[in-house]
């Protein structure tokens, strides 16, 4: 039986503090007027943590180990290649992938307006449909006091390797 395989992906960063703060990056769109988040990439929370559950669910490492901050090629790297680059991996390895929901914690950007946009470009990238939704903290935490985002993600795939029979049709009764 192919049973599919769910993984968890969690990003965290940071709103750049520089007086001039580069933009921001999130959910694979450019917000014009917004505050960047910092990272050694394009710090796209929403991408790392569909990367993240993607890696999680095949069981291949995690983000650090497939784009590790000593990789000079992905400084300033986009988020939507991350997660193409992430699919691949997980495709390569022998899974097909089923879906990924993504959820932001932050007050800003204001996300609704642009969901479809941005499931539309997330979903090209994994090549699998990817939902994203956001939710402040009701003004607690970090969030709350707009000095980050958390992204939480969830993905599920399936192997497409025969399986080996294993379990309790395989015990004497
Ligand atoms: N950055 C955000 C945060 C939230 N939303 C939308 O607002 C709804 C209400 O958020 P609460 O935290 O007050 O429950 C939420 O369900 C989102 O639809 C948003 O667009 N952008
Ligand atoms: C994406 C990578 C690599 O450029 O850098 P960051 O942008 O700092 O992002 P993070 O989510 O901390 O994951 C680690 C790295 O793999």
């Amino acid at each position: 039986m192919m049973l599919p395989r769910t993984g968890i992906g969690v990003d965290i960063h940071a709103f750049d503090s520089a007086e001039n703060p580069a933009p921001l990056w999130l959910a694979g769109l450019l917000w014009e007027g917004e505050r960047g988040l910092s990272g050694h990439s394009d710090g796209d929370a929403v991408a790392h943590a569909a990367a993240d559950a993607l890696f999680s669910a095949a069981g291949v490492g995690d983000l650090g180990t497939h784009f590790g901050t000593d990789r000079p090629e992905y400084a300033g790297a986009s988020g939507v290649k991350l997660l193409g680059e992430a699919a691949r991996i997980v495709r390569a390895a022998g899974f097909e992938i089923g879906n990924i929901a993504v959820q932001f914690v932050g007050n800003r950007p204001k996300f609704s307006p642009r969901r479809q946009e941005a499931e539309a470009v997330l979903t090209a990238a994994a090549g699998a449909p990817v939902s994203v939704s956001a939710t402040t903290s009701d003004g607690l935490g970090f969030p709350g006091r707009n000095e980050g985002i958390t992204a939480y993600a969830t993905a599920l795939v399936v192997s497409l390797a025969p399986q080996e029979s294993a379990g309790r049709d395989t015990l004497e009764p």
